[in-house]
C-alpha cells in the first residue's frame, strides 16, 4: 500500500509515494523522463527487487535487478598508473602570434582562430583517491582538437624531468609508489625507497630540486605554469626544422601555499583544487593561460653549456626567450566526470603536420608508452572513439572490430590500395603528416648515454640560488622534512653528499636540522659549471600582488554586523576575489534580523584554506567561540601562514589578545579596510621566521 508524501521539499513535484516498507518511489508522470532498463524498458519500482512474497527469497528472473547489480558491478576500470588524481576542463586556444615562419600546423598560423581543447591537471604518485595536494609534481595535458587532427601535449608544471631515459621510468614509479611490502606511504616521496633511488640516480637532482621547492605546493590549479619539458620540432613548409619548447604562463601567476598549509588543507579539503577549479569555473572566473615557445636552431642548440635532448635540462629564459604567441582559456567543467576527465587519453605521439619529435630518448619511449597502457587501462583499441578522445576534424580509416566498436562502417571494402569503391579514403602526400628528414648516417647501434648528458650539478644548484631567502628556507625545510622520513642512515647521508654539490649553504642547512654530520660528495661525472641564475625561476619574487583569483575568508556567527560584511565583500569582488562566509553553522541571523547562509562552517574550514581573514563577531560569540579550539587555530594559522587579517573590536578582546599573535603591518582593525585589501594581495613572508623554525 502506498501513502502519498506532502510536504514542499522540490524532490515531491514528482508524484511521491511511500511503499509498504516506508521507502520513496518518485513517479516520472508526464513531466520527468521514465528511468528505463538499457534495453529501453521503463522499470516500475526501482526500490524492490522480484521476491516470492514479501519476505521470500529473490527471483533469478528479476533481469532488472541483474542489469543494474551487473552494471556497477563493473563501473570501475583500472586508474593511471600515474597521474590517477586529475582535475579537467573544456576550453580553447586562440593564436595571436603567426608561426608560419617556422610551422606547418595551422593551430600555429591562424592568428585569431579559437581552437577546442581539453586540459586535464593531476598529481603524480598518488591513487585516484588520494588528495589534491601532497607535495608533488603537476601533470599538465592538453588535448587541442585541431582541424589537422589531435594534438596532445602531455607536460608537468616543471620544466625538467627526474630520468633521462624512458628505461628509467617503471624505476622511478616504483621507487615513488606506496612501498610494495607495506602499501604506504600514499601520495607521498618522503619515504625510504624514492630517496634510496634518486640518490643513486644523480640525474634526478634537478627534479627533486624542484619538487622540494615551492612549485609543488600549487596554491590553485589556475596558478601553475606548465611544461611541454621536452624539444620538438617545428617544420615549416620548405622542410626546414627548428627546435621548441612549449610553455604555458598562467595569466593569476605562480602562487603556493606552505608546507603547513598543504598537510592542513589535505585533512579539510581533500578535493581543494578539484573544488577551485569547479566553482572559478562555474563563476566565470576563467582559467586562462599564455602559450610560449623557445625557438632555436641546431647551431644554437650545439653553443648551449648543455645538451637541449636531455629532459633534465631547461634553457633559462635570458638563453633563449619565451616568445607568447597565443592564449588558452578554460571555460566549461566537464559534464561527467568519468566519461570525460576519467577516459580522456593524451599521448605525446599525437602531433598534426608540421610538428614533430625531437630524438630526446624520455621523449622517445614515451611515444610507445602512452597507447599501450591505454589499451589495458580503457580496455579496447577502440578507445579513440570514446567521444572526448575523438577528433573534431573528419577523420577515417581502415581500421576495424575490436571491443566496443561504435562505428558502423559501410563499404564492402576495409583495406588499401582498392579499385572497388571509390567513397573510401586514401593517403594523402600533400596533407599527410611527414617526417623531418634527418639525417643519422653516422650512428653506431648501443645502449650509451651522450657525454653532455652527464652534468646532473650545475642546473639543480642555478635553481637553488635564483631563489628568493624564503623558497631557499623552504627548500631546506622540505629536503630535512623528507629525509627526515627515511629510515635508512646510509640514505639520508648519500642526499647530503649531492646536496653540497648543489650548494655547500643549503647541504649544512639539511644536515643541521637533521642532526647530521656532511659527508664527502659523491665523485661528479662532469665539471660543475656556474651558471647564471633567473629570476624567471621564482615563485614568490615573481607573485603578483593583486587579489585576482585569491580567496577571502569573513567569519561571522548570530547577530554579526551585516553593513559591515557587505562592505568588506564588496571591496574583495571589486578587486577580483572570491569570498566564502564562515559561521559557527550554516546560517545565522545577522543584526538587522535577516539570515545569512554560510558557505562553510569554522570547524570545517581551517583559515589555511583562505588567503585573508576577516572576522566581523560580536562580543557574545567572540566569547563562546574563543573557547573553541578550531576558532582559535583558525586565527593562529593565518597568522603563522603570514596573511592578512582584519579584525572587529570583539575578536580582539577576546580572541587575538589571547592568542600568541603580535600584530603588526597586516593585521588591521575592520575601520582600515583599505589596508586590508592592500595587504590581502601579497604575503607577509618577513613574518615568517618568528612563526616557524625553518631549516
Ligand atoms: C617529460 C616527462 C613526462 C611528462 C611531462 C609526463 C606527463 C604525463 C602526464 C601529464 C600524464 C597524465 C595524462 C592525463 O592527464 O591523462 C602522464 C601519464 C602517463 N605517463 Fe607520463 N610523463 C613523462 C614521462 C613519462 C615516461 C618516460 C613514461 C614511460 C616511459 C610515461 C608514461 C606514462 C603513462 C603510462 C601514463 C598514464 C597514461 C594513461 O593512463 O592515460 N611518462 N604523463
Amino acid at each position: 500500500m502506498k501513502k502519498k508524501i506532502d510536504h514542499t521539499d522540490p524532490a515531491n513535484k514528482m508524484n511521491t509515494t511511500q511503499g509498504n516498507g516506508g521507502e520513496t518511489h518518485q513517479d516520472a508522470g508526464q513531466e520527468v523522463p521514465t528511468l528505463t532498463t538499457q534495453q529501453g524498458v521503463a522499470i516500475a519500482d526501482n526500490q524492490n527487487s522480484l521476491t516470492v512474497g514479501s519476505r521470500g527469497p529473490t527471483l533469478l528472473e528479476d533481469f532488472v535487478l541483474r542489469e543494474k547489480i551487473n552494471h556497477f558491478d563493473h563501473e570501475r576500470i583500472p586508474e593511471r598508473i600515474v597521474h590517477a588524481r586529475g582535475s579537467a576542463a573544456h576550453g580553447y586556444f586562440e593564436l595571436s602570434e603567426s608561426l608560419a615562419e617556422y610551422t606547418t600546423a595551422n593551430i600555429l598560423t591562424e592568428v585569431g582562430k579559437q581552437t577546442p581543447l581539453f586540459t586535464r591537471i593531476s598529481t603524480v604518485a598518488g591513487s585516484k583517491g588520494s588528495k589534491d595536494t601532497p607535495r608533488d609534481v603537476r601533470g599538465f595535458a592538453v588535448k587541442f582538437y585541431t582541424d589537422q587532427g589531435n594534438w596532445d601535449l602531455v607536460g608537468n608544471n616543471m620544466p625538467i624531468f627526474f630520468i633521462q631515459d624512458a628505461m628509467k621510468f617503471p624505476d622511478l614509479v616504483h621507487a615513488v609508489k606506496p612501498e610494495p611490502d607495506r602499501g604506504y606511504p600514499q601520495a607521498a616521496s618522503a619515504h625510504d625507497t624514492f630517496w634510496d633511488f634518486v640518490s643513486l640516480s644523480p640525474e634526478t637532482m634537478h627534479n627533486v630540486i624542484w619538487l622540494m621547492s615551492d612549485r609543488a605546493l600549487p596554491r590553485s590549479l589556475r596558478m601553475i605554469e606548465g611544461f611541454g619539458i621536452h624539444s620538438y620540432r617545428l617544420i615549416n613548409k620548405e622542410g626546414k626544422s627548428t627546435f621548441v619548447r612549449f610553455h604555458w604562463k598562467p595569466v593569476l601567476g605562480v602562487q603556493s601555499t606552505t608546507w603547513d598549509e598543504a598537510v592542513k588543507i589535505s585533512g579539510a579539503d581533500p578535493d581543494y583544487h578539484r573544488r577551485d577549479l569547479f566553482e572559478s569555473i562555474n563563476r566565470g572566473d576563467f582559467p586562462e593561460w599564455e602559450l610560449g615557445v623557445q625557438l632555436f636552431s641546431e647551431q644554437e642548440a650545439a653553443q648551449f653549456p648543455f645538451d637541449h635532448l636531455d629532459a633534465t635540462k631547461l634553457i633559462p629564459e635570458e638563453l633563449v626567450p619565451v616568445k607568447i604567441v597565443g592564449k588558452m582559456v578554460l571555460n566549461r567543467y566537464p559534464d561527467n566526470f568519468f566519461a570525460e576527465t576519467e577516459q580522456v587519453a593524451f599521448c605525446p605521439s599525437h602531433l598534426p603536420p608540421g610538428i614533430d619529435f625531437s630524438n630526446d630518448p624520455l621523449l622517445q619511449g614515451r611515444l610507445f608508452s602512452y597507447l599501450d597502457t591505454q589499451l589495458s587501462r580503457l580496455g579496447s583499441p577502440n578507445f579513440a572513439q570514446i567521444p572526448i578522445n575523438a577528433p573534431k576534424c573528419p577523420f577515417a580509416n581502415m581500421q576495424r572490430d575490436g571491443h566496443m566498436q561504435m562505428q558502423v562502417p559501410k563499404s564492402r571494402v576495409a583495406y588499401e590500395p582498392q579499385s572497388l569503391d571509390p567513397s573510401m579514403p586514401r593517403e594523402s602526400e600533400k596533407r599527410g603528416f611527414h617526417s623531418y628528414s634527418e639525417s643519422l648516417d653516422d650512428g653506431v647501434k648501443g645502449r650509451v648515454r651522450a657525454d653532455k648528458f652527464a652534468d646532473h650539478y650545475s642546473q639543480p644548484r642555478m635553481f637553488y640560488q635564483s631563489q628568493t631567502a624564503p623558497e631557499q628556507a623552504h627548500i631546506a625545510s622540505a629536503y630535512a622534512f623528507e629525509l627526515g622520513k627515511v629510515d635508512t642512515a646510509h640514505v639520508r647521508t648519500r642526499m647530503l653528499g649531492h646536496l653540497r654539490h648543489i650548494d655547500e649553504d643549503l647541504a649544512a642547512r639539511v644536515a643541521d636540522a637533521l642532526g647530521m654530520e656532511l659527508p664527502e660528495p659523491p665523485t661528479a661525472a662532469a665539471p660543475i659549471q656556474e651558471m647564471p641564475t633567473s629570476d624567471a625561476l621564482q615563485t614568490i619574487g615573481r607573485t603578483p600582488h593583486t587579489l585576482k583569483g585569491r580567496q577571502i575568508a569573513i567569519l561571522v556567527a548570530p547577530g554579526s554586523k551585516r553593513s559591515e560584511i557587505e562592505k568588506y565583500q564588496q571591496a574583495a569582488k571589486d578587486q577580483g576575489a572570491s569570498v566564502k562566509i564562515i559561521a559557527p553553522g550554516r546560517e545565522a541571523v545577522l543584526d538587522d534580523g535577516t539570515r545569512i547562509q554560510s558557505d562553510e562552517r569554522v570547524a570545517g574550514a581551517p583559515s589555511a584554506m583562505f588567503d585573508a581573514v576577516v572576522s566581523i563577531i560580536m562580543p557574545e560569540q567572540a566569547k563562546k567561540l574563543a573557547k573553541d579550539s578550531s576558532t582559535l587555530d583558525w586565527f593562529t594559522d593565518a597568522y603563522g601562514h603570514c596573511k592578512a587579517i582584519a579584525y572587529c573590536g570583539a575578536t580582539d578582546q577576546y580572541i587575538l589578545s589571547k592568542l600568541p599573535i603580535e600584530k603588526d603591518a597586516f593585521i588591521t582593525p575592520l575601520t582600515e579596510l583599505d589596508n586590508f585589501i592592500k595587504n590581502a594581495k601579497t604575503r607577509l613572508w618577513q613574518r615568517e621566521p618568528k612563526v616557524r623554525d625553518l631549516a
